[in-house]
């Protein structure tokens, strides 16, 4: 293909921060750059300069502290960018406090609330003396089950204006779930909701709550948000528990005191969200994560003051702590709880165009199914303030690119983005100066030295492999939780390729400079020993419109591996042979035979994560009789069932 979908205009290009940023570079450090490949080739090769240049041009609050401004940078892991740098999180998303609109917040039933910077700033200070008075100090862990709510976004602002850790997973996980993770971590503060409304369903939590609360070791208190006006009976029923309302109601709004800590303290605790056993604590920095995110709002997605930034996320996948970062850019942030189909395909576009939002990020999944239903929003909504869309998730297909374009606005920038819970932020994600190629991810992150590699861990172009990145950056993790040896972490990222982040998802550089991911390195299928990504295969899939979803697996199979694909058809179809055959056909012609199914199997329903992603190791390790060891990371397990007793000897 020889034209872009998209082109930023000469005026985008030149009102975007990233001209600012090389400008400043200019001015401050005397050096020029032909263009961002050039700005990229210098992030990370000299990650000393650049760092400490992006929290100056960023105007990060905090003191970088005496240099050297990274020690052990060849090191993976051990690299310490800003060893003796100061900050603290909240301050930098709590630096505006006026009656501007900070947060909106808008839920399926209706629910619809704004908060001012001012009151931001009062919220977050009566529940930081909240904390205070339980005795919570830096490092203490916060945990919240919320939905994505005000109350979250002042939970973690509290929690983290005192250097306290906070850590948060949505009301819909089950007591496993919750006690696989806040179990580990022990918090001394819950926070949680009496309930939620998802899909038109109202759902209360009183009861999980009663299982859980009792398990926490070192609980010092829970504190009740009300959702289904029902916070005090919930609170009522529950050991060590009061209404959030009524604590907060205690304390008069005064002003935040924001404790200063390292650089490398911790901010988050997040979860990994594998079958393969109790997920894994990935513990995050307050300077690394928050640095790295906003390098990504501001540089990447071009996100100024006073932009409406929306992701459609729960606070339970890591998008919702990309997404509050758009604080510090003083960005206003919109937030959403509920299903993004309730009432119908319409209401995230409603609320796009009702408050003027400005980057809308969401799914690849989501505009997958806004697709399907042939929703066409340009026809009916007004989006002119809407500048950016990104998606993630999953690959964004190369269809999906075009229906973007055809059916939600032709003038934007659409930016594929991949990075994930490991750190917090992206590996390669958009670039306002550059066009939009079909099906690609535009680039790699500034400072992120990402490569792809052979399986024996040489660099490819043009070829299938593994994505690395080849340097420290900040937002690596600082640890796993209850890893004192950090033998779980080396094995998670480094244990692959020495001295290399290996990130398991299976990846291709394009002609353009951008990156293709292919699906996750361990789904690979094998059939004959070629290696195909899942995605080469959904790809395809995906254009039948009888077929609402699929997920394909490697089976072992006579000394081999076959494929076998599911597929969830449309209300009221059937898989037959003509049906089989032309799913084949398209997949023939569309990518190789090598990617034909051996078998394709009609299903009721796809596994899925919490973060709704599919989880074809899932599906694999159940059609080899393998046992499941963590079901609760899935927000439908009991569809596993289906696949257990499915006769796929033949
Ligand atoms: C940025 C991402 O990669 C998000 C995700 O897919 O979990």
């Amino acid at each position: 293909m020889s034209e872009p979908l998209w082109r930023p205009s000469p005026e985008t290009i030149a009102n975007s921060n990233l001209t600012k940023f090389m400008q400043y570079l200019r001015r401050e450090y005397g050096a020029y750059f032909r263009g961002t490949d050039d700005l990229h080739a210098f992030s990370v090769r000299a990650p000393a300069v650049f760092w400490p240049a992006l929290w100056d041009f960023l105007g990060f609050i905090g003191d970088k502290g005496e240099p050297p401004y990274l020690v052990d940078g060849d090191k993976m892991p051990g690299a310490q960018f800003f060893p003796n740098g100061q900050m603290n999180f909240a301050e930098n998303l709590l630096r505006r406090s006026d009656d501007q609109t900070a947060v909106i917040f808008r839920a399926e039933d209706k629910l619809e609330r704004r908060m001012s910077w001012a009151e931001l700033h009062g919220e977050v200070s009566r529940l930081q003396q909240v904390l205070r008075a339980h005795g919570v100090g830096p490092g203490d862990r916060v945990a919240a089950m919320m939905p994505n709510a005000p109350e979250t976004l002042v939970a973690l602002l509290a929690a983290a204006s005192i250097g306290a850790v906070f850590s948060s997973c949505s009301p819909d996980f089950g007591v496993k779930g919750v006690m696989d993770r806040f179990g580990q971590i022990e918090p001394k503060v819950l926070i949680a909701c009496d309930g939620y409304y998802y899909n038109g369903k109202r759902f209360e939590i009183g009861e999980k709550l009663a299982e859980i609360v009792p398990q926490l070791p070192g609980l010092e208190t829970v504190l009740i948000a009300d959702y289904l006006g029902q916070s005090g009976q919930t609170a009522d029923a529950l050991d060590k528990a009061q209404t959030l309302a009524a604590a907060m109601g205690a304390h008069v709004p005064g002003e935040v005191e924001f404790t200063r800590v390292p650089f490398n303290h911790p901010v988050y605790i997040m979860y990994s969200s594998g079958t393969t056993g109790v997920p894994k604590c990935i513990v995050h920095a307050a300077g690394g994560a928050l640095l790295q995110q906003v390098k990504e709002h501001a540089l990447h997605c071009d996100v100024k003051a006073g932009d409406r930034v929306f992701y459609f996320t729960t606070c339970g996948w890591m998008m919702w702590n990309w997404l509050v970062a758009a604080l510090a850019c003083e960005a206003t942030i919109m937030l959403y709880d509920g299903s993004p189909f309730a009432p119908d395909g319409n209401v995230l576009f409603d609320y796009a165009q009702t408050e003027g939002m400005t980057f809308f990020g969401t799914s690849a999944k989501y505009i997958d199914a806004l697709k399907k239903n042939e929703f066409r929003p340009r026809d009916t909504h007004d989006l002119s303030k809407l500048r950016t869309m990104a998606s993630t998730g999953s690959p964004l297909v190369p269809e999906s690119f075009d229906y973007v374009y055809d059916a939600i606005k032709s003038d934007f920038h659409l930016a594929s983005i991949s990075g994930g819970t490991d750190i917090v932020s992206c590996f390669v994600l958009g670039n306002p100066h550059k066009p939009v190629w079909r099906g690609e991810i535009q680039g790699p992150g500034l400072g992120m030295a990402v490569d792809v590699f052979d399986q024996d861990g040489n660099p490819v172009r043009g070829e299938k492999g593994e994505l690395v990145c080849t340097r420290p950056f900040p937002s690596m993790p600082v640890g796993f939780w209850n890893d004192p040896s950090g033998e779980k972490y080396f094995n998670a990222y480094f244990a692959r390729f020495p001295n290399i982040w290996h990130h398991g998802d299976f990846a291709m550089w394009t002609e353009h400079g951008g990156v293709v991911i292919l699906g996750r390195s361990d789904a690979t299928l094998n059939p004959g020993g070629v290696r195909i990504g899942t995605a080469e295969i959904y790809r395809q899939v995906e254009q039948l419109p009888e077929v609402r979803e699929s997920i394909v697996i490697g089976q072992d199979w006579d000394n081999d591996v076959r494929v076998v694909l599911f597929v969830v058809l449309q209300e009221g179809l059937e898989l037959d042979d003509a049906l089989s055959d032309r799913i084949k056909r398209q997949i023939r012609e569309g990518a190789t035979p090598r990617h034909v199914p051996a078998k394709i199997v009609q299903v009721p329903d796809i596994p899925r994560t919490k973060s709704g992603k599919i989880t074809e190791i899932a599906v694999r390790d159940i059609i080899h009789g393998r046992e499941i060891k963590n079901k609760e990371a899935l927000a439908n397990p009991d569809v596993l069932d289906y696949y257990a007793q499915l006769e796929l000897s033949r």
